[in-house]
């Protein structure tokens, strides 16, 4: 990762202050992760707070995905707390966790290839029907008044996402960019209270990686809902996050503004020497 920055400008204004946020709604205690003798992530603490850009970089296998992993209930730490909306839940699993509210990207996309843009942004409903297999099999009464709104609500994502054009095409027949788009709007369609978003820009140019930033910011701005991401692309990193936090092999080496983060000797020494990560 280079910690010099592209020209290309992605979305935030530079002149004017961040975003206003609220108290802290996640904070991750002292938590230690390990995979039989791999050591993962080791006494990390840090917070985010409501309606904050929260960003986590660092190299290949700093615990970047790790982290998600245990915000959204995947992996169980050894050691550590986790308190979401002032509620401990170091056990808490992925169901709950997607229950609760944290909604999740992947950095491999993650969606149904042969069904259309619109069916896979309804799968981003479920955890919100109320109807039962036997109501929806028969599409009965409730079930079919709760379909119809949960459809509307799509229609509203495809709509704030610009995927109009293409809500009925299978989700493998589009490119990257726009499949990225797509999994970001099936984790919209959950309303989630914090959206992890695991390298929401890779493998864009600068053209989508626009885009995609224009889209996170709107989210953030529009439904307020708190962003944490993992990005290796500085430029997008340090214009869009109004904090981050750095990893480098498991640990926390930095946690800041993204002009503490440029100026840490730490990060800067972690980081020399290393073209991409
Ligand atoms: N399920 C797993 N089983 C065993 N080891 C794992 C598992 N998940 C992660 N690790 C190890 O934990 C460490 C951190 O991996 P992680 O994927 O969290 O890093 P990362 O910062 O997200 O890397 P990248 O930028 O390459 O995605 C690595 O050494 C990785 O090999």
């Amino acid at each position: 990762m280079q910690m010099n920055e592209p020209d290309a400008h992605f979305g935030a204004d530079a002149d004017q202050p961040r975003r206003q946020t609220g108290p802290v709604i996640l904070d991750l205690k002292n938590i230690s992760l390990s995979f039989g003798g791999v050591k993962a992530l080791t006494d990390i603490s840090f917070d985010v707070k409501q309606h904050e850009i929260r960003a986590i970089i660092g190299p290949n296998g700093a615990g970047k995905s790790s982290m998600l992993n245990v915000i959204n209930g995947v992996y169980r730490p050894q050691k550590g707390d986790i308190i979401y909306r002032g509620e401990h839940r170091k056990n808490m699993d992925c169901h709950a966790a997607a229950k609760s509210g944290i909604a999740r990207t992947f950095q491999n996309i993650a969606l149904f290839k042969g069904m259309t843009v619109l069916d896979n942004i309804m799968t981003g409903r479920n955890l919100k029907m109320t109807s039962n297999f036997l109501m929806q099999a028969l599409y009965w009464g409730p079930a079919r008044r709760e379909e119809i709104a949960h459809r509307i609500k799509a229609e509203e994502i495809i709509d704030f996402l610009e995927i109009q054009a293409i809500r009925k095409t299978p989700v493998g027949r589009l490119p990257y960019g726009l499949q990225k788009r797509v999994e970001l709007g099936r984790a919209l369609a959950a309303e989630p209270e914090i959206l992890l978003l695991d390298e929401p820009m890779a493998g864009m140019n600068v053209e989508e990686k626009q885009d995609m930033c224009r889209f996170i910011l709107d989210v953030n701005d529009q439904f307020g809902t708190t962003i944490v991401l993992i990005e290796h692309d500085m430029g997008v990193v340090m214009d869009i996050s109004d904090r981050v936090v750095v990893l480098d092999y498991g640990k926390k080496i930095g946690d800041g503004t993204p002009d503490q983060i440029r100026a840490n000797q730490d990060v800067i020494n972690a980081y020399l020497g290393k073209a991409e990560c």
